[in-house]
């Protein structure tokens, strides 16, 4: 059984503000332009031991999303050689990781979020910022804050969890051992969010369990970052293998693995599925059964109810909507609006959003920047054009891209006369919002179009000041998000305090943050000690 420790009180790590004058926007600054200016970054990969490129064919770029052209970082990509070399290092040290005392474990894992709330917090939110181009404080959410809540309130959590032992009877001693999976945790990570990056691999890892992590492209230059910090923090190497390369070349090999314990995933609703798929039909093949755990897409609603305050509405919608250019799983991208708070609010939110400022991430006076990459650009402009060209709907804000610096998408809002248009439906991870203004008599009716609409259920808003109201719209919404929220965006989950995850199409809601996702990595050996065994084989009923 794990060493009972008692561990550091796990707080909320304070978010800088970079405000012109501060010593952090100062520091910031600097970072930025020194990584703007430096030579390409090698991104390497970490195969049991060696930390070196990937050997594969592939040399992709990683460039800055607000202006291409510049090149990042540069990632040979791993070969099925790589692969097999990582998943061997990494059960090679897996017996003596798994052994290894919970708090010495969790020492390293404290240590990471210290560095990063210290010394490595401007590296990790300069790369952030160039590589996924959020803006200073979107940057500050994920990369310092969330990623530092994580690794200290993960360490919180597992200590819940190692505490949590049977009942005794006379003359016995239960005990619960929470042991690793047997075999190695496949995490896969999203480039949204560097602290889900960073959480997929480190919360398996934590448990005492070995992983292969396979870091988004376009994230990884930030995933380079992290694993310097894990090394300068002394996580033994083989632990965690971050592995970059195409996903399928990835999976080709660690899919195919009898030693596959589990999968940790953060993406899209399809990748998601196809790796079920892909799992289920190799079952029989695996030592166990892996542990399959998902957070996927979303189409997060904004449903306001007649009694709504406006203006806190109108900033939900800009902030939900358009921070970080709607790339979230959270971001909201549908809205149900009263007609009579409609015209309330119409002009309003069409002026803020036209007004928001969207550039180049080193200009701290943006609001936001640029779409991930082309792929993701062209998506986005081919949605704008459809909705120009749909006579049901209309384009009453931005609908308007350019791609000659950057891959920029104006923040775009599109009413549609039609309920079960796509619009309403389909996550575009981009910043568009979709609105159904609703004649004031039917909000019953519409709260069935809230839930209907979308397969999806990650989060949620709903905006009223009539109490009744509040409590049975969350009461008819029960299943319709993972996480509800009542008058505020349906962004910017905090660890610790509302931990994510969403059902349906968007997940197993294992709730990243929380020690239900932490005791998806454990297998609990129960342990009977009988202190004084019984020496007499009758009963006294024989008697
Ligand atoms: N619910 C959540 O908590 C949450 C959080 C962040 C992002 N997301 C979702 O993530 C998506 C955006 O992120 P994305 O574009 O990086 O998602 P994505 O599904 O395109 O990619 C996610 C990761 O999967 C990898 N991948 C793709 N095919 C693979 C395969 N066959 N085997 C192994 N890996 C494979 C990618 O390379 C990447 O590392 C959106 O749908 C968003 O809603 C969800
Ligand atoms: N934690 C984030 C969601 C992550 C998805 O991209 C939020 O609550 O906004």
């Amino acid at each position: 059984m794990d060493a009972k420790t008692s561990v550091p009180v796990a707080v909320n790590e304070p978010i800088k503000t970079y405000a012109p004058g501060t010593s952090e926007r100062e520091e910031l600054q600097a970072k930025l332009a020194e990584l703007y200016a430096a030579d390409p970054v090698e991104i390497t990969g970490t195969f049991g031991d060696e930390r070196r490129p990937g050997r594969g064919e592939d040399r992709l770029e990683v460039t800055m999303p607000s202006e291409h052209a510049h090149v990042l970082g540069v990632v040979q990509q791993a070969s099925h050689a790589d692969t097999e070399q990582a998943i061997a290092g990494a059960l090679r040290v897996a017996p003596e990781w798994a052994s290894m005392p919970f708090s010495e474990r969790a020492a390293i894992f404290l240590r990471a979020a210290e560095m990063l709330a210290g010394p490595y917090r401007a590296a990790i939110n300069a790369a952030t910022m160039l590589g996924q181009a959020k803006t200073a404080q979107q940057a500050e959410i994920d990369s310092a804050c969330e990623l530092i809540d994580f690794l200290r309130f993960n360490v919180a959590f597992a200590e819940q969890i190692y505490s949590e032992q049977p009942a005794n009877s006379p003359g016995v001693w239960n005990r619960m051992e929470y042991r690793p999976l047997e075999g190695f945790v496949y995490a896969i990570t999203p480039f949204n969010f560097t602290a889900i990056a960073g959480n997929l691999p480190t919360a398996p890892a934590l448990m005492g369990n070995v992983v292969l992590w396979k870091p988004a492209l376009a994230q990884s230059l930030a995933s380079h970052v992290f694993m310097d910090v894990l090394d300068k923090c002394g996580l033994p190497r083989g632990v965690i293998n971050m592995v970059p390369g195409h996903g399928r070349l990835v999976s080709d090999i660690a899919l195919a693995s009898p030693h596959l314990a589990g999968i940790h995933f953060t993406g899209s609703t399809g990748v998601f599925q196809g790796l079920w798929k892909q799992v289920g039909d190799n079952i029989a093949g695996y030592r166990g059964y892996p542990r399959l755990v998902g957070e996927t897409g979303g189409k997060d609603f904004v449903v306001a109810h007649p009694s709504a305050d406006p203006v806190a509405l109108v900033t939900a919608l800009v902030r939900g909507a358009f921070e970080y250019s709607g790339q979230k799983c959270s971001a909201a991208s549908r809205t149900y609006v009263p007609r009579s708070l409609w015209t309330v609010i119409k002009d309003d939110l069409v002026a803020q959003a036209e007004a928001l400022a969207v550039g180049d991430v080193r200009d701290l006076a943006n609001f936001t920047s640029a779409v991930i990459d082309e792929r993701a650009f062209r998506k986005l402009s081919g949605v704008v054009d459809a909705c120009h060209a749909d006579p049901s709907m209309e384009v009453i804000a931005g609908g308007t891209y350019d791609r000659s610096v950057g891959w920029y998408v104006r923040p775009t809002i599109v009413t549609s006369t039609d309920p079960n248009a796509d619009i309403f439906k389909t996550e575009y991870f981009g910043p568009i919002l979709g609105v159904y203004v609703y004649e004031d008599r039917d909000y019953d009716r519409v709260l069935d179009l809230v839930d209907a609409a979308s397969p999806y259920a990650l989060t949620g808003s709903v905006f009223a000041t009539d109490r009744r109201v509040i409590e049975q719209t969350s009461a008819r919404l029960r299943f319709t998000a993972g996480n509800f929220y009542i008058n505020d965006k349906p962004t910017g989950a905090v660890v610790g305090q509302q931990p994510f995850g969403g059902a349906r199409a968007s997940g197993t809601n294992d709730k990243a943050g929380s020690m239900w996702n932490l005791i998806r990595w454990a297998s609990p050996r129960a342990i009977k000690e009988t202190l004084v065994p019984p020496t007499a084989t009758g009963y006294p009923h024989m008697n």
